[in-house]
């Protein structure tokens, strides 16, 4: 059922952003130089993305990502850099939940990267191992705009949202041994754009079968997409809002804003009085 948050404490939220994001802007070199922006952000989105509004189950409200059975999902193989990445945040920070600390992680990391700034809330509250949702809940890569419109749905998404929200890929990369795509990153690995539609869009994609035996889309520089990347500009009302997006950054940073906020409150209840927080960068601060 839906979860009650609680009533906010009086904790400086702000101080453990600082901490996440200079860790971020310290430990650059991982992933070849990409640097943990974008795992702390799929992070965020995986224990989010585990609801169901059909029989209000899952979310980010228990942190159940802890526990071995979420985190061995195979959906969520590679998350377990993030989780390493946030484990000394957490030990600085005991009072924070999981729920809060892996959502604030991938805000924090948005932001940081230069993107849209997220409102964000506190008050998600530990849950024990026998809330874990079942694996399987978090999307396939090599399925059509079907399945995504379905997968959506299922998160309480329209198109609007699902596209903004797939924008992500814009950051970071595949990597074999996690998801069985491999692919060079995109253009801005680390720096949040609308590069992703711009690259659907413009570039000439060809349909290979990786040496994993896997299927992905790969064009003349060296970019993949996923066959549910592809599908957003086979789909006609996906590719609408696609050409969209292409066509200016603005419309689209305040979509993903709006659809990001929602995904990691979804299946939770907030007191009036949590406020939404609107955390300031690290160059906002001249730190
Ligand atoms: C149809 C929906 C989606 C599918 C099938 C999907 C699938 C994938 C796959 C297969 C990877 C590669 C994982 C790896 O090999 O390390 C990936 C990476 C990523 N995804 Fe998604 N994803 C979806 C939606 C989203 C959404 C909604 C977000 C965030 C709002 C997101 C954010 C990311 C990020 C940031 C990465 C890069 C991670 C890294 O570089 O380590 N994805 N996704
Ligand atoms: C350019 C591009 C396309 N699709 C992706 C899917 C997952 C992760 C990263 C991606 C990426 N950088």
């Amino acid at each position: 059922g839906v979860h009650v948050a609680e009533k906010e404490a009086k904790r400086d939220y702000q101080e453990v952003y600082n901490a996440i994001a200079t860790k971020i802007r310290d430990e650059d070199e991982y992933d070849n130089y990409i640097g943990y922006g974008p795992v702390l952000v799929r992070l965020a989105w995986h224990s989010s993305g585990t609801f169901d509004r059909n029989d209000n189950s899952g979310g980010s409200f228990g942190g159940t990502y802890r526990f071995k059975k979420e985190m061995n999902d195979p959906s969520n193989k590679g998350l377990q850099n993030a989780f390493d990445f946030l484990r000394p945040i957490h030990e600085q920070f005991p009072w924070i939940s999981s729920g809060d600390l892996y959502t604030l992680g991938g805000v924090t990391a948005v932001q940081e990267m230069m993107g849209p700034k997220i409102p964000w809330r506190s008050g998600r509250v530990d849950q024990p191992e026998n809330t874990v949702p079942d694996n399987g809940r978090l999307p396939d890569a090599s399925q059509g705009a079907s399945y995504v419109r379905n997968l959506f749905d299922r998160l309480g998404f329209g198109d609007r949202e699902t596209v903004a929200l797939i924008g992500a890929h814009a950051l970071g990369k595949t990597h074999y041994e996690n998801s069985g795509y491999e692919g060079p990153w995109g253009p801005s690995p680390n720096v949040f754009t609308n590069d992703f539609f711009v690259n659907l869009l413009n570039a000439h994609w060809t349909l290979n079968t990786n040496k994993k035996g896997v299927k992905q889309w790969d064009n003349d520089q060296g970019h993949m997409m996923l066959p549910t990347d592809m599908a957003l500009v086979k789909d006609p009302k996906y590719r609408k809002l696609v050409e969209e997006y292409a066509k200016d950054q603005d419309v689209f940073f305040r979509d993903f804003s709006k659809a990001f906020a929602k995904l990691l409150e979804n299946n939770i209840k907030f007191p009036d009085q949590n406020k939404p927080h609107y955390f300031k960068t690290l160059d906002e601060q001249d730190l």
